[in-house]
């Protein structure tokens, strides 16, 4: 068993409240409303510039030269990443002015900052699991929207959201997270520090959900 599936066990009502929440419903069928959306797109361009941030602190923490280069390439893949999110909020009608000007919701204020707070109070495992639900959640929760037939179905408006996160090369950086998480166990987990480790990740997962929740509520 993965380090990531015993986090998951334990926590399974959160992850199931995360993966499984209305919004994500919704967005599989294709009934999502549009300001729901938008709003969920504004906010992820500012979470993504914090998660950046976080991973960077895995530069600074890495105890050996590849956890450090790792890190490099995370961050690296998150900034470049930020101009396919930028062109794609383009197509929803979000410009880069109003992506700038929108203050961030509380809800996204509170699971940035828990990550990096994470990862500046504990080591590397503890960065690397409060960052897990959002790297390998979404791999999951797309995989499966891709399967049913409105998640696959091109009139869906959400369809490139899902297929891109349902996507080989997608899939490809949620097994090096989940592989990651097993190597960083290997060398920093001891059975009486797993309660903790898994109250970041328990945690974690309810802040993703708040943050889907955080779109429906915008949409009234
Ligand atoms: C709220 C929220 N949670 C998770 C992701 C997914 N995600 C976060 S960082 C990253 C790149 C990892 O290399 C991906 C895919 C998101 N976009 N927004």
């Amino acid at each position: 068993m993965t380090l990531f599936d015993r986090l998951k066990a334990a926590s399974a009502d959160d992850w199931t409240a995360y993966v499984e929440h209305d919004f994500v419903r919704q967005l599989g069928e294709g009934t999502l409303p549009v300001p729901a959306f938008r709003t969920y797109l504004v906010q992820d361009y500012l979470f993504l510039i914090h998660f950046a941030r976080a991973y960077a602190l895995g530069i600074f923490k890495g105890r050996h030269l590849a956890d450090m280069r790792s890190a490099l390439a995370s961050v690296n893949a998150i900034l470049g990443e930020m101009d396919l999110h930028v062109g794609f909020c383009a197509e929803w009608g979000i410009s880069e002015a109003e992506l700038e000007r929108t203050p961030e919701e509380r809800a996204n204020t509170a699971y940035t900052r828990f990550v990096i707070d994470a990862g500046l109070r504990g080591d590397l495992l503890d960065l690397h699991v409060a960052l897990a639900p959002c790297v390998i959640g979404y791999a999951e929760i797309a995989r499966r929207l891709a399967a049913t037939a409105k998640g696959a179905d091109p009139a869906n408006p959400y369809a490139r959201w899902i297929a891109e996160y349902s996507g080989e090369a997608y899939a490809a950086v949620a097994e090096a997270a989940i592989a990651k998480l097993d190597s960083l166990g290997d060398e920093l987990l001891t059975e009486k520090r797993f309660t903790a480790v898994s109250d970041l990740f328990a945690q974690a997962s309810r802040l993703e959900a708040d943050f889907w929740q955080m779109g429906l509520d915008a949409a009234g």
